[in-house]
């Protein structure tokens, strides 16, 4: 998630004057981000810092990240001439997402580094709306209206998804997080047959690779499907007690989460409930990765932070004891 940077007073010094894109294209400034929330907060593993939309830029594009809002398409794609502004992408077109990744796995010792892309769904309702948007109206109308221009688009970003992946994972990743972050605006059965088998292509060309996490937010119809696509370890955000999404999952995979990130602007005792709350409900999987359930708001106390880390490893070791 959007986590690395936003509330670290040194993440806003290092990116003062430099644009969100640029950013990530420069190995040691994204080596230097992506390691500062580990030496601050001793996090168990370390985020590559980039950003969904980097394979999309580099397969031709024209787009920005801009604050505040996000992701911004200049010309967004809605006809099959469209779809030929977008082409496929070699390792070299993202030469130096390879580069920061060797130079991370080199800096970070044993500690895992996690790499990661956005799934086709979130990525398409980027490019198809042209920017963000509360309804995907403009993306559920291709889907509907031009299914064979969309699932086109799908298998497109697939690829793209599925290349900026292995190269990452050539790179020496650990784990990849598969952000399927606005396929909870969809029915389960929309999902399954527009959404399914595109994130199914990325996950399972990875397989026997690196562990693979899937997350989406609002996605409590979707788990089942979610977790079918090919993950090892399916994301929960905060709405669904994980309790409660275990069996929705199915038996095999792990699960990620889901602390609400509005929590931690609460008092500390009840921060402190709520990740016990957490780690609690958690231990009804046969693994948990403790996570936010979805980025961490740029309002938010980096010292919290630092004590809800604290607090899990505390919790954890007790529970192993
Ligand atoms: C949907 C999505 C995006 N980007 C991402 C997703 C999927 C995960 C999720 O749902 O949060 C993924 C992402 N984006 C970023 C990371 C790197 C890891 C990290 O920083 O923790 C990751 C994993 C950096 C970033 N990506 C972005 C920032 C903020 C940039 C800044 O410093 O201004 C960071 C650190 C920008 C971005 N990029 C995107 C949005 C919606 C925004 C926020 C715009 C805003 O509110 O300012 C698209």
């Amino acid at each position: 998630m959007r986590q690395a940077g936003r509330s670290l007073p040194e993440y806003r010094k290092v990116r003062a004057g430099i644009p969100m894109l640029e950013s990530c294209r420069r190995p040691d400034l994204v080596a230097e981000i992506t390691l500062q929330p580990v030496r601050r907060h001793g996090v168990d593993a370390a985020i590559l810092f980039s950003d969904i939309v980097v394979p999309v830029a580099a397969a031709g594009v024209d787009l920005d990240i801009v604050p505040g809002t996000g992701p911004v398409v200049a010309d967004p794609i809605r006809t099959p001439e469209d779809l030929d502004r977008l082409r496929a992408i070699t390792a070299a077109d993202v030469s130096y997402v390879d580069e920061a990744v060797r130079l991370l796995v080199a800096e970070l010792g044993g500690t895992p580094l996690i790499g990661f892309a956005g799934a086709p769904f979130t990525l398409a309702s980027y490019l198809v709306e042209g920017g963000p948007s509360r309804t995907h109206a403009k993306t559920k109308t291709m889907m509907y209206g031009q299914p064979e221009l969309w699932h086109a688009l799908c298998a497109r970003l697939a690829e793209i998804t599925l290349e900026f992946l292995r190269v990452q994972v050539a790179a020496g990743v650990s784990a990849v997080q598969l952000f399927d972050s606005w396929a909870g605006a969809l029915s389960e059965a929309d999902y399954r047959r527009y959404v399914l088998p595109h994130s199914t292509y990325v996950l399972n060309g990875l397989a026997g690779t690196v562990p693979r996490i899937h997350f989406g937010v609002g996605t409590a119809q979707l788990l089942g499907a979610m977790g079918e696509a090919g993950a090892d370890v399916v994301g929960v955000d905060w709405r669904t007690p994980l309790d409660a999404a275990v069996p929705l999952i199915g038996p095999g995979r792990s699960v990620q989460g889901n602390l609400d990130p509005c929590a931690l602007f609460a008092p500390w005792p009840v921060v402190e409930a709520e990740v016990r709350r957490v780690l609690a409900e958690g231990r009804a999987a046969s693994g948990h990765i403790f996570n936010l359930g979805h980025g961490v708001l740029p309002e938010t106390d980096p010292d919290v932070l630092g004590r809800v880390v604290d607090l899990i490893h505390e919790a954890s070791a007790a529970s192993q004891a």
